[in-house]
């Protein structure tokens, strides 16, 4: 494989040293300009980080939840499992509210707990021998996922075609590939020419930052565009289908995504031109019945007013409304891409059938 593309597949955004039982993510708050990695060690710098889209992303939030609570529990002082069983259930509590909106944040906290519960009855060190093999679980499970939802991904595309994507689900938003952008990446592995439209996705710009950042390195044929040029990027008929990522698909196929998607779709439907969500099925809330319950992230609107710009805007007094994800329809949605197909209209069926096996 070509070691660029490799560099960016197999990025070690979340990186957990059993030597030194030490947990590191890449800041990418600090991306593209710089490529450096912070420790995190306590909860309050745990939920920091992910507060602060230090380490962003559905799958890469489940993945680095995973490890955190490992490190969490191997710090824990408690006289028996049942002690330590509740302390960290309170760690996963603080931890699973550090953002409401990406399923997987909540879904991987229980999963450790489930880990925990089920080695009670061990002594301390196998449970939490235990714990980290659930976390590293997490973490290759993921890998193998969204390595799969690039292959059925890219199935869907052609040499030449061009894709219109929004805000970043490559392999920093997930673990290796991606979801969203993870067909690109396979298709430059392959030789395929997909062209890619990135918006930049205000106001945290991680399609500007992060998916142009990660596509140009893999040698992708990338444009950067602004969020408001879509329209017109579509109506000249330079792409062929729209990607994005998910943080919650709710039973019918609603689901939200980074804010900005739902304009995408609707402006695609407009266009005639198919919309996809790839996601891996730790993503899909089957207990969410439809959109308008999914809890939607309200953001700082100083990320509006002052964060980009040379110096801070002289509106200090000025409103500012600052959703971070917005809920795209399920009848603008084309098709859901996950890592055991890609499930068509009707949702609420083909969703089910998912998990149909699912004891
Ligand atoms: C592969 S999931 C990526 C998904 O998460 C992003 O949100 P954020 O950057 O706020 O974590 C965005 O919605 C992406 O589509």
């Amino acid at each position: 494989m070509n070691e660029a593309i490799r560099q960016v597949t197999h990025v070690q955004n979340i990186r957990y040293d059993k030597a030194t039982e030490r947990l590191y993510i890449i800041d990418q708050t600090l991306l593209p300009n710089e490529e450096k990695e912070i420790e995190l060690r306590t909860v309050e710098e745990m939920i920091e980080a992910i507060k602060m889209l230090r380490i962003r992303g559905a799958p890469a939030i489940g993945i680095c939840a995973g490890y955190c609570m490992y490190a969490l529990a191997r710090d824990i002082d408690a006289k028996d499992n049942e002690a330590f069983y509740r302390k960290l259930q309170i760690d996963g509590e603080l931890l699973g509210a550090a953002r409401p909106t990406a399923v997987n944040l909540r879904w991987a906290v229980g999963e450790m707990l489930d880990a925990a519960k089920a080695h009670l009855k061990d002594d301390r060190a196998e449970l939490l021998e235990a714990l980290y093999r659930k976390a590293v679980d997490i973490h290759e499970d993921d890998i193998a996922k969204c390595t799969a939802i690039s292959e059925y991904g890219l199935s869907l595309l052609k040499d030449g075609d061009g894709v219109l994507t929004h805000c970043n689900a490559g392999p920093l938003a997930t673990s290796r590939y991606g979801t969203g952008q993870g067909p690109f990446l396979l298709a430059a592995e392959r030789g395929i020419h997909i062209r890619v439209f990135a918006d930049e996705t205000r106001p945290l710009l991680q399609g500007a930052r992060l998916t142009s950042y990660e596509l140009q390195r893999a040698g992708v044929d990338v444009t950067l565009i602004c969020d408001n040029m879509a329209s017109m990027v579509m109506k000249n008929g330079w792409v062929q289908a729209c990607f994005v990522g998910c943080d919650r698909i709710a039973a019918n196929g609603d689901f939200a995504n980074k804010i900005g998607t739902s304009g995408v779709a609707i402006l695609a439907k407009h266009y005639g031109i198919p919309v996809y969500t790839l996601g891996p099925t730790s993503t899909i809330d089957m207990n969410c019945p439809d959109g308008a319950h999914i809890p939607i992230e309200l953001r700082d609107g100083d990320e509006i007013k002052n964060l980009w710009y040379e110096k801070p805007m002289a509106l200090p007094e000025v409103k500012c409304f600052n959703p971070s994800f917005d809920v795209t329809d399920h009848e603008l949605l084309t098709g859901i891409v996950t890592e055991k197909g890609i499930c068509y209209p009707p949702f609420t069926e083909s969703l089910a059938a998912l998990f149909k096996d699912k004891k």
